[in-house]
């Protein structure tokens, strides 16, 4: 990569390759924003016809007390509330669109979310491999991934497993991942929550070093002392759900003192606003938003003491030497010659990325691997000495057939009660489409009618006709079926018997009593494969309707 670039030319380099456009940067500006959830009666305006700029090369913090609607405002603003919202959200000018805003900015929640068993560069070099795909060399990806921890500071934690990272670390760490295909606008939920007062610092800093690249970085704070304030350069403060003050850090002061609000001195700027904002100094609040004309207004701090109208403007960016990173290295020639983002990983890379780190997880989660290894162990052990020598014998065939029963159910249960937390499997519908305690109590109970109709309780031809069709989806129903006629079908010769009479010696007699006797073994294993596949699906689209509609 040539460092000598000039920051500018490499942020358009990206920018085009992101979306294709000769745009260097991302002005983003809403107005008249409401928001109001719920209906009728109970309806309860949270934004009002609120307006602002959040400018590229800027660091501008979201302030105010809590329930005034910041974090409200910023799901919206990052696309991730769309419904109850009146008003006009614009990128450079123009209005937004979901899908290309999607693929331009990034949204860092306040919960990291990490894998704990992962290291520092294990993680990054797979969010590259399923971000920047198989068009950019390994060679780029790890030249990308270590100019981000070198920005992030994070080079001398590179094989330092999650679990072992600071708060402050894993937070830069989440930052980092979500740098790597080169967001041009970065959301982030309350960064420095949780974390002591220096690594919210050194967060903060690293947050403004990212905007000095030409992005824009809107984060919403909550209480900063006076030191994490003065890293921002816009602030943004929300008041019952209207703008209060929208300007530089440094003019917050002198906009309360035009409204004759007189900061105490060493108080700190950030406080004080706060508790103007939640009405503590008498009823000014709406004095406030009328200076500021809702957010239309951006406070301009001279001597003059004006307001300057809210509209996008082109940003200096300033050099920031060893910060800048990545830019031109995304951009790609395609076979006809033109320049062209390559987006991602195709989805067979995505998955093979997918296997390697869930199968490193689970390989290092080493009491729950140990621990479910020793059970299986054990509880095969205790099934083997059970029914040690009696499967040849025709006058123990129904404990056999409850043993694969038992068997299933097992393998069902024990297998997907931890994929709630891993997804993987059947875990994975109920994972993706419920949060963890519904999907705990659901995802067992909503197995019981598959479980019912498997065969081995009830025989097939006992089951109404109006139910039968849930055999056919019943996974349970093809797993008995098929274990049961690879033990008994195949024309197996008779059983021996020891006692005088055993009424199964035939086992296609056995079969019968199950209605199992014409059935056929390759459907089951059919029956089996379509399951595996259709869960999956399922489990895919529901996760793809959440991240489309359930906003
Ligand atoms: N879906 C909802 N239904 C009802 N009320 C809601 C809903 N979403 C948000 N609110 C309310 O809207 C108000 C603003 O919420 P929001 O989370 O945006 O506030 P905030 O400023 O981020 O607060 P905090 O700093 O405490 O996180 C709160 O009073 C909250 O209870």
């Amino acid at each position: 990569m040539d460092t000598d670039i000039k920051l500018r030319e490499r942020n358009r380099g990206t920018t085009a390759t992101r979306e294709n456009q000769e745009v260097s940067s991302f002005d983003l500006t809403f107005s008249d924003l409401s928001y109001t959830v719920g209906k009728g009666e109970t309806a309860k305006q949270i934004l009002r016809q609120i307006s602002g700029t959040f400018n590229s090369g800027k660091l501008t913090a979201i302030m105010g007390p809590s329930g005034a609607g910041k974090t409200s405002l910023m799901n919206i603003l990052a696309g991730l509330k769309k419904s109850g919202i009146e008003g006009r959200v614009n990128v450079n000018g123009a209005e937004r669109k979901f899908k290309t805003f999607r693929k331009q900015s990034a949204y860092i929640t306040q919960q990291d979310h990490l894998m704990s068993n992962l290291s520092v560069d294990e993680y990054m070099m797979s969010a590259a491999h399923l971000k920047l795909g198989n068009d950019v060399s390994e060679k780029e990806k790890k030249l990308t991934i270590e100019l981000i921890m070198n920005t992030l500071g994070l080079t001398n934690s590179q094989s330092t497993r999650v679990s072992c990272l600071s708060g402050g670390e894993c937070k830069r760490l989440a930052i980092g991942l979500e740098l790597i295909d080169n967001p041009a606008i970065l959301f982030l939920d309350e960064p420095t929550s949780g974390l002591d007062s220096s690594s919210g610092l050194q967060c903060v800093a690293v947050l403004r070093d990212i905007a000095k690249t030409g992005r824009t970085v809107v984060a919403t704070i909550h209480q900063p002392s006076t030191r994490l304030l003065d890293q921002f350069d816009q602030l943004y403060i929300v008041a019952g759900g209207s703008c209060m003050y929208q300007g530089p850090v440094n003019s917050l002061i002198p906009y309360l003192q035009s409204m004759n609000l007189q900061c105490p001195d060493h108080h700190n700027p950030a406080d004080f606003a706060i508790d103007v904002a939640s009405g503590e100094y008498g009823d000014v609040v709406f004095r406030l938003i009328s200076g500021i004309e809702n957010g239309r207004s951006i406070y301009q701090d001279n001597s003059s003491t004006s307001c300057v109208p809210s509209t996008s403007h082109d940003t200096e960016v300033d050099e920031v030497g060893e910060t800048d990173f990545m830019i031109n290295s995304h951009l790609r020639t395609n076979k006809r010659g033109k320049n062209e983002l390559s987006y991602g990983a195709p989805f067979h890379t995505q998955v093979a990325v997918l296997l390697r780190r869930t199968w490193r997880t689970i390989w290092r989660e080493q009491i729950l691997t140990t621990m479910r290894l020793t059970l299986h162990v054990c509880i095969a052990i205790l099934i083997g000495l059970l029914y040690w020598q009696i499967g040849d014998d025709a006058h123990a065939v129904y404990n056999n057939a409850g043993m694969l029963f038992f068997n299933h159910l097992f393998i069902l249960y024990a297998a997907m009660m931890p994929t709630f937390l891993t997804w993987q499997g059947i875990g994975l519908f109920f994972g993706a489409a419920f949060d963890i305690p519904v999907a705990s109590y659901f995802a067992p109970i909503s197995c019981i009618p598959f479980l019912l109709v498997s065969g081995f309780m009830f025989k097939f031809d006992a089951i109404p006709p109006y139910l039968s069709w849930i055999t056919y989806l019943s996974f349970l129903h093809y797993s008995f079926e098929g274990s049961m006629l690879s033990l008994y079908g195949g024309d197996r010769p008779p059983l021996s018997c020891s006692y005088s009479y055993c009424h199964f010696r035939y086992p296609i007699k056995f079969l019968e009593l199950f209605n199992l006797n014409n059935s056929s073994y390759y459907l089951s294993v059919l029956g089996m494969m379509a399951n595996f596949f259709v869960i999956r699906v399922a489990g895919y689209l529901v996760l793809r309707f959440k991240l489309r509609h359930v906003r």
